[in-house]
């Protein structure tokens, strides 16, 4: 079932949650929604479920106008971040409930209960715990039943708001491939909540950045890493250095010499955006190199991060190993810098918050 959202507005009281949201989710997609605490995106889920009211717009259901069909009668299956198991109730009785509860003439008969919520626990590959209750489960568990469960009903529309958001990094990592495996086998349209920029990119097939209850961009993972449409969507995806025109003259020229995309007026102020992998370290000076001192060098795993300061500001750098290596980096030496990739905004468009690098 494809979802259309059109022209969603919501406030509460003075403050604007959602201005005038327009989104459009073709069938068997699964997209996430991604923005940081407060900008909107638990209350456009919660309207697209039917648990909130817009003040205006429409929400549809494939073409189907739907914005006033009560929450029951949407066929959406919903999970919370906080597994809403029903203690007193087995894993088994718990995945059951949605059956159980439909009006007499649609409840399946208790032999095809039994067999739905048995496949339903097969596939979350938790049939050995339908005997238990949710406080002999681990979290990871829990929100697997908790999935089985809003699956049981057979939604067409599957609503998760950050369902693994209370867990451990491991198990987020285990329970995000397995839920895109499960929303490709069931043939539904997911819309999930987060706020970890690596969960939205890692599972999603879109993603919509929101911030202040609008939508900033929406594109596939590549595009809206590779390509953000604004300087918010920049910094929220990732480390970003943002440099200056007017205290980084030269690689502020870098940038505006490079293929960039985005604005970047002639002859203003301008801030150029570099991630810290895509910057170049070498030990000697070079035209359109710019000169750093190494604060400090972090091997993070796989790769080095290295702090380097230019006029009192602070650059990260991102090295593979095998750079940093060769570089022989230590603390003091003086290195030379330059972007590989850079991205140009007018400055007036953006004002950064801490007024710092945006690191
Ligand atoms: N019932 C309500 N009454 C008043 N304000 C509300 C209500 N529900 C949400 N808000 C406000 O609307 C804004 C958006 O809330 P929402 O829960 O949609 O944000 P979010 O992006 O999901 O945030 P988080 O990631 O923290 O859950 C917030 O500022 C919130 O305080």
């Amino acid at each position: 079932m494809s979802i259309t959202i059109q022209n969603i507005s919501k406030r509460f009281g003075n403050f604007v949650a959602l201005d005038n949201i327009k989104l459009e989710i073709p069938t068997g997609e699964l997209v996430a929604l991604l923005g940081p605490s407060g900008c909107g995106k638990t209350t456009l889920l919660r309207i697209i479920a039917g648990m909130e009211t817009a003040d205006g717009g429409e929400v549809l259901f494939s073409g189907q106008e739907a914005t006033h069909l009560h929450a029951r009668d949407r066929n959406v299956g919903f999970v919370f971040q906080h597994y809403a198991l029903f203690r007193h109730m087995t894993v088994f009785e718990n995945v059951a409930f949605g059956l159980r509860v439909k009006p007499r003439q649609e409840r399946p008969a208790e032999a095809e209960i039994r067999k739905r919520v048995m496949d339903l626990l097969g596939l979350v590959q938790l049939d050995w715990l339908a005997d238990r209750y949710p406080s002999q489960l681990s979290g990871g568990q829990r929100q697997r039943i908790a999935l089985a469960r809003a699956l049981a009903v057979e939604p067409k529309v599957l609503l998760l708001d950050e369902p693994f958001g209370a867990l451990d990094t491991k198990v987020r990592k285990e329970l995000r491939r397995w839920l895109r495996r499960l929303h490709d086998e069931m043939h539904i349209s997911s819309v999930f909540v987060t706020h970890d920029q690596e969960e939205a990119l890692e599972v999603a097939d879109r993603v919509v950045v929101m911030n202040h209850g609008r939508i900033e961009q929406i594109g596939s993972p590549d595009e809206v890493y590779s390509n953000p449409a604004s300087p918010f969507v920049y910094q929220f995806l990732g480390n970003v250095n943002v440099f200056h025109s007017r205290v980084h003259g030269a690689w502020a020229e870098v940038g505006r010499g490079e293929p960039v995309a985005g604005g970047g007026g002639e002859g203003g102020e301008t801030l150029a955006f570099v991630r810290p992998h895509e910057i170049d370290i070498e030990r000697g000076p070079f035209a359109g190199g710019l000169e750093a001192q190494v604060q400090d060098v972090h091997p993070i795993g796989p790769v080095v991060r290295v702090e380097l300061a230019h006029a009192s500001e602070l650059i990260e750098v991102e090295l593979t190993r095998e750079r940093a290596d060769a570089l022989g980096l230590a603390k003091g030496q003086h290195v030379w810098l330059k972007p590989r990739q850079v991205k140009v905004f007018a400055a007036p468009e953006y004002q950064l918050e801490d007024g710092g690098s945006g690191i």
